[in-house]
C-alpha cells in the first residue's frame, strides 16, 4: 500500500478472539507484503495517544470491534487518517454495514491497493443532565432511551446469566421500569415528532447493538444522517417492534418514525440514557448531531 500503517491491536475484542486470530492475521499481513506498526493497546485512552502521534500521513488499522474502531475515530478524522476495519469484535456493526462479518479480512487486505473511499461520520454533542455533558465522533450511530437503558443495566443482571441470557435479563429489567418520556425531536431545524419517546436514535451506519438493523436504508456515502424514533409504544409492544428491529422490518410500524436528514436534535423533559457507538454517556437531556460528510478515508473498500 501507499502509505505507511499503523496496527491498533485490541487483544480483548470479541470475548479475546482478536488475540487469538492475531497470528493468521499477521501472517496474511505478511503474505500480502503489507509493513505496519504495532500498536499492540491495552486501553481506548492508549490506542488514541499512540495514534494520535504517529507522523501525519500515517493509516491505521483496527484489529477489533465496534468500540476499537470508536477508541481511533477521533485522530483518524482529526488528523485525516485513512482507516481500514479489520473486524474481530462481537457486534462488529460498522463492518457489517460494509458487507464484512468478523473475521474477514482478506477481502478488506484485497482492497487496501485502491485509492480510500470517503464515508461518512457524526459529529455528537451532548448535556442538560446529572452526568457531565460533552462531545463525541461515531461511526455507527447514538441512541437515547431503551437501548441506551437496556446497556445500564446489563451489568445489573446476575452472575449466572451469560450471553443472550443477560440481554434478554436487562431487557426485560428496562421493560419493567422504563415509561416513553416526551421528547422533541428536530431533523434540519424542523420537527420531526413531539410527544412520548421510548427510543430515539440517529444512525450512521445499518446496525447498532450487534446486529439490529435500526437503519436498513444506510448509505455511508450519502451525506445524511437517519433518525429513527420509537413513540408512546406500550410495554406489550416493545418486544414484538424488537424483533422487527432485529432484521429491520419497523419502517412503516405506525408507532415510528424514520427519516434522514443532516443536523438532528433532540430535547427529552426529563434526563434520558445515552450511548455513542455503545458507549454510555450518562442521563442526559438534549442531544445534538450532525453528518460529517466524508469525513472518514475508508481503506479496502472501493464501492458500497
Ligand atoms: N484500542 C483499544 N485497546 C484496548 N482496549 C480497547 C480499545 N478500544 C476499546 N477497548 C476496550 O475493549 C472493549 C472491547 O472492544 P471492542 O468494542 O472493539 O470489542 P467487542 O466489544 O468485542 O466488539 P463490538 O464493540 O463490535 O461488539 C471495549 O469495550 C473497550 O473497553
Amino acid at each position: 500500500m501507499a502509505v505507511p500503517l499503523a496496527v491498533v491491536l485490541n487483544r480483548t475484542a470479541g470475548g479475546g478472539r482478536a488475540a487469538r486470530e492475531w497470528p493468521r492475521l499477521r501472517g496474511e499481513l505478511h503474505a500480502w507484503g503489507v509493513s505496519y506498526r504495532l500498536i499492540d493497546s491495552a486501553s481506548p485512552a492508549q490506542a488514541l495517544a499512540a495514534v494520535s502521534a504517529l507522523p501525519p500521513g500515517w493509516a491505521v488499522a483496527t484489529v477489533g470491534g465496534d468500540g476499537t474502531v470508536a477508541s481511533v475515530l477521533p485522530a483518524v478524522i482529526e488528523q485525516q487518517r485513512p482507516l481500514l476495519v479489520l473486524p474481530f469484535g462481537t457486534g462488529n456493526d460498522f463492518a457489517s454495514t460494509l458487507g464484512l462479518r468478523a473475521g474477514q479480512f482478506r477481502e478488506a487486505l484485497a482492497g487496501l491497493d485502491a485509492p480510500a473511499r470517503p464515508v461518512d461520520a457524526l459529529r455528537v454533542s451532548y448535556g442538560g443532565g446529572p452526568q457531565p455533558g460533552g462531545q463525541a465522533y461515531s461511526l455507527n450511530g447514538v441512541g437515547m432511551g431503551f437501548d441506551a437503558q437496556l446497556t445500564a443495566n446489563l451489568p445489573l443482571a446476575p452472575a449466572w446469566t451469560q450471553g443472550p441470557a443477560r440481554y434478554l435479563w436487562a431487557a426485560l429489567a428496562t421493560l419493567r421500569a422504563m415509561q416513553p418520556q416526551p421528547c422533541r425531536v428536530l431533523l434540519d431545524g424542523a420537527e420531526l415528532y413531539g410527544g412520548p419517546a421510548m427510543l430515539c436514535s440517529v444512525l450512521n451506519a445499518r446496525s447498532l447493538g450487534g446486529g439490529f438493523q435500526f437503519n436498513p436504508d444506510a448509505k455511508l456515502t450519502d451525506g445524511r444522517l437517519n433518525v429513527v424514533v420509537a413513540g408512546d409504544v406500550s410495554r406489550r409492544q416493545v418486544p414484538p417492534l424488537i424483533a422487527q428491529v432485529r432484521i429491520g422490518k419497523h419502517v412503516g410500524h405506525p408507532a415510528v418514525r424514520y427519516a434522514a436528514g443532516q443536523v438532528a436534535e433532540l430535547h427529552w423533559e426529563q434526563p434520558v440514557q445515552l450511548h455513542v457507538d455503545g458507549d454510555l454517556k450518562g442521563e442526559q437531556v438534549w442531544l445534538r448531531v450532525e453528518v460529517l460528510p466524508g469525513a472518514v478515508a475508508l481503506l479496502g473498500f472501493p464501492e458500497e
